[in-house]
């Protein structure tokens, strides 16, 4: 049991060390940092061993024992002593100098260290970030947010500690040397007592150690499923509200937090034996030596030497095994950083080299199909024209593929074949910044932040003054609204924007996109929660404000599409029929009552 428990420390330390190596990589460090931080807890460690050896000599000295330490390497070192500080008085500065210098130097450690791991962990949160704004929109999908929370919010902390952990193990490993060799000056028959004593002591810490690396994943689902029920209360709040669920999630969210108590608890108590069992193995250790000593007729000056030493060593053998055991636990967190940060698993959109000025001619789809996964395609085959300087409308039943067209668009995704062409060049070959500066896009489900009204139509132009953003705002029908509140255009907007409607909501993502003043406008269902009326008013606001532009206009509304210059009905991802409305919306309407028929006489039928 103890060799699997210590193979499998050993192995998850291993693993530990592998992960934060190779992220140390990717977010690089000063180099000077680890050289320096090993200095300096080696020189602290080399001042505290000669610090005690010189406080025995200094005891010898006022004792007046001087004389029965005999010959040998501590014989010797006591008459260079005591030719060095010449009187006790001096030896007592010197130990005073030296306490100083252990006491400066460990604060330097910890100052540099702590720096440098703060500095660490900032740059791994802001490469998580960044990351997961420019990976590829897919990879994003297959993720959980309450992963990415995770990550930002307490794992990259965590890699300051493991990095802080490391140094300290190597620190420990000069200090344990240090000591040794000191020991060895002293008795090297009592230096093999210490050694067996270590080893022994180190193989039942093996014992007391549950698999710590189990004990961590264990810790990290459990902090997991935390962070999802917290994501769940917060985004759907008013659902769980609306439909009686709070006691249910309140008793889900116990269970979580509960069991992560039991797993935060189950991971002191282990750190908790290090403590006890190594003190207690260091009396039974020192107690044999003492004893061995007798036996071996060796000096009470050398016996008393010896203890010190090793009573001293004891807090760096017990800081050893507990940053073992700390980074054995920590190795999940670690890889879970690693696999956000690193960059070769993941896809990321191409940027694109050619300039593009202006959108002149058109917008061509060629051939383009597209599925979310290489089984269930979504586009097959799709070849339509958006012409320059008109509005086409989109149509099509709900699940036909249109807001995917809409995400190629916006290079979100790219097409799995065929290409799409701006002025006759291919999409994925413009700059991906040039194309995207042409373009505004709002939806049904428009995203709006944390923030003032201003604030949330502004994020299509950050420099805009406030007289354009007013201006917007009053075409896209914003005014009637916001005007009338006391705070205007500084009134807070939580994220999911509870305090305005569905319509008020979409008036804003209106604002927004008229503030861009865009070449090509995508208007996916932008006005489905304002009424006709309401919808016509707005929608000549804008024409006005824009003027004649390129205009994608997706809507389930026949109505809406029939002032649209040219119109494409989309069925099944695939391009059923496409030209003026006057021909194209007839058939659909007539396609959508046979479909309300056919579906009337099934349910007759029954
Ligand atoms: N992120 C996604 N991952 C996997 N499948 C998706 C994803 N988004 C959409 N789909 C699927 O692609 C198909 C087309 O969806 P899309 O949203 O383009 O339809 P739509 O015509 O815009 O529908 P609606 O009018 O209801 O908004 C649907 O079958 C949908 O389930």
């Amino acid at each position: 049991m103890s060799d699997a428990n210590g193979a499998i420390r050993r192995g998850a330390v291993r693993a530990s060390l592998r992960d934060l190596s190779h992220l140390l990589r990717i977010v690089g460090k000063p180099r000077w940092a680890t050289p320096a931080l090993l200095a300096l807890g080696f020189l602290s460690s080399l001042a505290e061993t000669l610090g005690i050896t010189l406080i025995l000599l200094f005891l010898y000295l006022v004792s007046d024992r001087i004389t029965e330490t005999g010959n040998g390497l501590q014989g010797r070192a006591l008459g260079l002593a005591i030719s060095w500080f010449g009187s006790p008085t001096r030896l007592a500065f010197a130990i005073l100098l030296l306490i100083l210098a252990r006491g400066a130097l460990a604060l330097l450690y910890s100052l540099i260290s702590s720096s440098i791991g703060e500095r660490i962990s900032e740059r791994v949160r802001n490469l998580v970030h960044e990351q997961y704004l420019r990976v590829a929109f897919g990879h994003i999908q297959r993720h959980e947010q309450s992963q990415l929370m995770e990550v930002l919010g307490t794992e990259s902390w965590l890699v300051a500690q493991a990095y802080g952990a490391v140094t300290r193990l190597i620190i420990n490993s000069c200090s344990i040397f240090v000591f040794a060799v000191f020991l060895f000056t002293i008795s090297w028959k009592i230096l093999v007592i210490a050694a067996i004593g270590s080893i022994a002591i180190s193989a039942i810490l093996r014992i007391f150690s549950r698999p710590a690396r189990d004990l961590g994943h264990q810790v990290k689902k459990i902090h997991q499923s935390l962070g999802e029920h917290m994501l769940m209360t917060l985004q759907a709040l008013r659902t769980i509200r609306a439909y009686g669920q709070e006691a249910l999630h309140q008793r889900r969210f116990v269970q979580s937090s509960a069991a992560a108590r039991k797993a935060s608890l189950s991971m002191i108590r282990l750190s908790s034996w290090i403590g006890p069992t190594t003190e207690i193995g260091y009396l039974g250790m020192l107690g044999a030596i003492v004893l061995v000593s007798g036996w071996w007729h060796i000096s009470f000056e050398v016996t008393l030497a010896a203890v010190a030493l090793l009573y001293r060593l004891q807090p760096h053998t017990q800081e050893f095994e507990s940053n073992l055991l700390f980074l054995a636990q920590l190795q999940p967190q670690l890889r879970s950083v690693l696999e956000m940060v690193q960059s070769e698993d993941k896809e990321y959109p191409s940027q694109g080299t050619i300039a593009l000025e202006n959108l002149n001619a058109s917008i061509v789809f060629e051939h383009v199909s597209f599925g979310y996964d290489q089984n269930t395609p979504v586009l097959t085959d799709l070849s339509f024209e958006i012409p320059a300087g008109e509005t086409t409308a989109l149509i099509g039943a709900s699940g036909a593929g249109k807001t995917t067209i809409v995400n190629l668009l916006l290079r979100l995704y790219e097409p799995t074949s065929g290409d799409i062409k701006i002025d006759g060049t291919r999409l994925q070959d413009i700059r991906r910044d040039d194309w995207l500066s042409k373009i505004a896009v709002t939806g049904q489900d428009v995203d709006l932040v944390e923030g003032t009204v201003t604030d949330n139509i502004r994020m299509a132009k950050a420099d805009a003054a406030e007289e354009e953003i007013i201006v917007a705002a009053r075409s896209a029908g914003v005014a009637s609204f916001v005007e009338d509140l006391p705070e205007q255009y500084d009134t807070w907007i939580g994220q999911e924007g509870l305090r305005f409607s569905g319509g008020q909501r979409q008036r804003i993502g209106l604002a927004r996109a008229v503030l861009r003043n865009p070449d090509f406008l995508i208007l996916d269902e932008a006005t489905n929660a304002l009424d006709t009326a309401l919808e016509d008013q707005v929608r000549r606001a804008i024409d006005r404000q824009l003027g004649k532009r390129t205009t994608l206009l997706i809507t389930h509304r026949v109505e809406t599409a029939r002032d649209a210059a040219n119109v494409i009905w989309i069925e099944n991802g695939k391009v059923n029929s496409q030209g003026p409305a006057s021909l194209v919306v007839p058939q659909y309407q007539r396609r959508q009552h046979e479909i309300v028929r056919d579906s009337d006489a099934e349910d007759k039928g029954r």
